[in-house]
């Protein structure tokens, strides 16, 4: 497993676990007044009193701990989930099947293990919780009664309300949460992790859709390619640490000359491409120059040194292309056309 991933897996994982934690606690400290006013009425034996005191205080920090130390947390807390299930089973046996609070448990320790793990794991913790009931209820002689009290009923509204109440809230947080992972990963998917443009991917895109437009509107539009001269000359004599800040102030240049409705993206290597809408060659061909003199204004000793400039070709939108490829290639022969001539220039196809 590559670094990254087992970083995502840790976290995710520690997610998982406090997840879980936190509900086990609150269902723990919500449940307790319901059973323990069960037990006050059936005059329960010392030993429930105590059992319930270690599950309700202990309980949640031991399994803490015990995932804690595990080398597979995630694993150890599944089984701590089975044996969670298990418990409920006693207490409803201890509880002599007290209606009302036994089908509360029955009901909040199905719905923690579908909202941790879904149906298939809740399947496999029902015969741990089945045959805990039965054996602990056959310990004690089979006891059923299954009524509950208005002092019983009353003792178990916390439970009632405040368990679903903050399991529908961490549910809603982990939804959201999740929602916006999703957004930041198509964020990082479209763009260029060096300049923090758009990349190529989405700049296509971009530039399909505005050839479709011009060609039903025929309002103008221009693609404009840039190449950086004598970039490779910086990246020997500097280092690609100096090429990459080089490579930054081309976008730098282009952020601060564009319009919002203009698309600039990183096209590969020391390759720029932008989008420029409702704009014809003239207006395509001032913001251009601008680029390229913000360029110069920006670029640093070291590109200065190697006469590191900008080429930059033009190409208008027109009827006969076919698709983006013909529009960038127009204007990709443009610009070489700008660096065969000396660089530092714009050219128009
Ligand atoms: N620092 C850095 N260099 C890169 C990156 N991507 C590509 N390069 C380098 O950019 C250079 C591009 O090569 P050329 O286009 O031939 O360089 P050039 O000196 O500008 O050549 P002309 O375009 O003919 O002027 C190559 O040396 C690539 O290794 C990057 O992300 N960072």
């Amino acid at each position: 497993m590559g670094f990254v991933e087992s970083q995502l897996t840790n976290s995710g994982d520690r997610k998982f676990i406090g997840r879980t934690l936190r509900l086990r606690a609150l269902g723990l400290a919500v449940g307790a007044p319901a059973v323990a006013s069960v037990l006050y009425e059936i005059h329960a034996p010392t030993w429930a009193w105590i059992l319930l005191a270690v599950h309700t205080l202990l309980w949640p920090y031991l399994a803490w701990w015990r995932a804690r130390r595990s080398s597979d947390p995630r694993g150890k807390e599944f089984g701590h989930l089975i044996f969670d299930s298990a418990m409920g089973g006693a207490w409803i046996a201890i509880m002599e099947f007290n209606l009302v609070p036994s089908a509360l448990l029955v009901t909040m320790l199905t719905i923690d293990k579908i909202s941790a793990a879904g149906w298939r794991f809740t399947a496999r913790t029902v015969p741990a919780q089945a045959i805990t009931c039965i054996v602990v209820s056959a310990l004690l002689g089979f006891p059923v009664r299954l009524e509950s009290s208005m002092f019983v009923i009353v003792a178990s509204l916390p439970c009632m309300f405040v368990y679903p109440l903050a399991l529908s809230t961490m549910t809603f947080a982990l939804g959201y949460r999740v929602s916006l992972q999703n957004r930041q990963l198509q964020r990082l998917n479209r763009s260029d992790a060096l300049t923090d443009l758009p990349n190529r991917r989405h700049w296509d895109e971009a530039a399909a859709s505005e050839l479709a437009r011009y060609l039903r509107s025929r309002r103008p539009a221009v693609v404009m390619m840039i190449d950086v001269d004598n970039f490779k000359k910086v990246n020997d004599g500097y280092g690609h640490a100096v090429g990459d800040e080089v490579l930054r102030c081309v976008s730098a240049a282009l952020q601060s000359s564009l319009r919002e409705i203009d698309t600039p993206a990183r096209y590969g290597g020391d390759e720029f491409a932008v989008l420029l809408t409702e704009t014809d060659i003239r207006g395509a061909r001032e913001i251009a120059e601008r680029i390229r003199m913000r360029f110069l204004e920006l670029r640093g000793e070291a590109a200065a040194a190697q006469r590191c400039t900008l080429s930059i070709g033009l190409a208008a939108a027109e009827r006969v292309m076919v698709g983006v490829d013909d529009w960038v290639r127009r204007a990709d022969a443009a610009m070489y056309g700008a660096k065969t001539a000396g660089g530092d220039r714009v050219n128009v196809a």
